[in-house]
C-alpha cells in the first residue's frame, strides 16, 4: 500500500520506518534538518520494535496521493501541514496521531472528502536527533473516531496498522481521548524540571502535582459528561474513582502508567520539544483541560498553572522543583 507520513519526527518516524521495513510504499514530509537528514540518511529506528534503517522518500509535502495518510505533526502543526498537502490527499482516509482532543475534528474540517480517525498511542518515542528516534516503551494503539462501535474502515485500517505496531479498533473514541489525555498529564512536571517521567514519579512531591492534574483531568471531564474509554489499564470506573479518591489514594494511578514504560528514562514529548527548542504542545494538553473546564463551568487551577509554567520553561529553561511543588501550596 501507499502510504503518506505527513510529520516524519518521533512517532512518524517510527511509523515510516516500520511500514517500510513491512513492504509498504512511504513517502513522508518533514522540514528543516529532519528533511534534510531522511533525505541523506533515511530513518534510523531502535528500541521496542527492533533496529530499522529504511530509505524512504522525503519532502516537504507529498507528492503522490496515497492510500492513506498518517497525520503525526504535534497538534499545533497539524492544521497548517494538511493544509500544505490538502491537494494531494482530500478524499483519502486520515489517521490522526495525535494527543489532545482536537486533531480529528481539525482534520475533518479541513478535509471533507476524507473519512479521519484518531489513534491513540502510549508508545514512547524519542527522536534523538534528525533522522534517529529510538522507542524507549511499545503498547497497544488504539483506533477510532466519534462515540460509536467501530464502523468496518476503521478495522480495515487497524489490521493495515498493525502491519507496523499493534493496533485495536475501538468503540467511544471521545472517551477514550479523554482517558489518554488523563494519562498525557505525565507530560508537564517533566517538562517543567528537566527530569524523566519515572524520575518524577519517584519524586513524592512531584507525584502529588501529576496526581492532582489528573484529578482535574477527570474531574473536568465528568463535568462535561464523558464516558472514559478503556486504555492502558485505566477504565471509566476507576477513573471516576480517582476523581473521588483523596491525592495519597489517586496516586497508585500515575505510579502504575509510569511502571508501565519501563526501566528506559522516557521524556514525554512535550520535553522532547523543549529540548529541541521547539514550542510544545501544552496548549492542547493541559491546556484543552483548562478550556473544557471553562465550558463547563468548573476552576482547573492545577493545569492552569502548569500550562504557565510549561510556557515559562520555553522561554527561559527549565525550573526548580519548588516552583511545581507550589503548585499545590507546598
Ligand atoms: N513521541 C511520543 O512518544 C508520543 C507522541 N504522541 C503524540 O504524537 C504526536 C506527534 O508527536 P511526536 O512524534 O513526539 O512529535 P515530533 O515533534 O517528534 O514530530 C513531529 C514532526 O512533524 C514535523 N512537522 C511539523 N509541521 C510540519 C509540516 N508542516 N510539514 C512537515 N513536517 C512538519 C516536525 O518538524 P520540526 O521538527 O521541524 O518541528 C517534526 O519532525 C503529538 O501529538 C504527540 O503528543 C503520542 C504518544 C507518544
Ligand atoms: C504516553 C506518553 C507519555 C508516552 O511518552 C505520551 O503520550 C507522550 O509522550 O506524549
Amino acid at each position: 500500500m501507499r502510504i503518506g507520513i505527513i510529520g516524519a519526527g518521533a512517532l512518524g518516524g517510527m511509523f515510516a520506518a516500520l511500514f517500510a521495513r513491512a513492504g509498504h510504499d512511504v513517502e513522508a514530509t518533514a522540514r528543516g534538518a529532519g528533511l534534510a537528514a531522511i533525505r541523506e540518511g533515511g530513518i534510523r529506528l531502535s528500541g521496542g520494535y527492533g533496529s530499522t534503517h529504511a530509505i524512504i522518500a522525503a519532502n516537504e509535502t507529498l507528492t503522490v496521493r496515497p492510500d492513506l495518510v498518517l497525520l503525526c505533526t504535534k497538534a499545533q502543526d497539524g492544521e497548517a501541514a494538511l493544509a500544505a498537502n490538502a491537494d494531494v490527499i482530500d478524499g483519502v482516509p486520515v489517521v490522526v496521531v495525535q494527543n489532545g482532543l482536537e486533531g480529528v475534528d481539525t482534520a475533518a474540517r479541513l478535509l471533507p472528502r476524507s473519512t479521519c480517525y484518531g489513534l491513540l498511542s502510549i508508545v514512547a518515542a524519542n527522536y534523538t536527533e534528525p533522522g534517529v528516534v529510538r522507542v524507549t516503551a511499545t503498547a497497544q494503539s488504539y483506533l477510532g473516531r466519534g462515540d460509536g462501535e467501530p464502523d468496518a474502515e476503521c478495522t480495515r485500517l487497524a489490521a493495515v496498522l498493525s502491519d507496523a505496531i499493534p493496533v485495536i479498533a475501538i468503540p467511544g473514541f471521545r472517551g477514550a481521548q479523554w482517558t489518554k489525555l488523563t494519562v498525557n498529564m505525565l507530560n508537564a512536571v517533566p517538562a517543567i524540571v528537566g527530569q524523566s517521567v519515572q524520575e518524577v514519579i519517584a519524586d513524592r512531591g512531584l507525584r502529588r502535582v501529576v496526581t492532582a492534574s489528573m484529578r482535574e483531568c477527570v474531574r473536568v471531564g465528568i463535568a462535561r459528561g464523558v464516558r472514559f474509554g478503556t486504555l492502558q489499564g485505566l477504565d471509566d470506573r476507576m477513573l471516576r474513582r480517582l476523581a473521588r479518591s483523596p491525592l495519597r489514594v489517586a496516586q497508585a494511578v500515575p505510579r502504575r502508567l509510569a511502571a508501565r514504560m519501563g526501566d528506559v528514562p522516557n521524556l514525554g514529548s512535550t520535553q522532547q520539544s523543549l529540548r529541541r527548542g521547539q514550542p510544545t504542545e501544552i496548549d492542547f494538553l493541559n491546556g484543552a483541560v483548562v478550556r473544557e473546564a471553562s465550558l463547563a463551568r468548573v476552576d482547573a487551577p492545577v493545569n492552569a498553572a502548569l500550562v504557565a509554567l510549561v510556557h515559562e520553561v520555553e522561554r527561559g529553561g527549565y525550573l526548580p522543583r519548588e516552583r511545581v511543588l507550589a503548585v499545590l501550596g507546598g
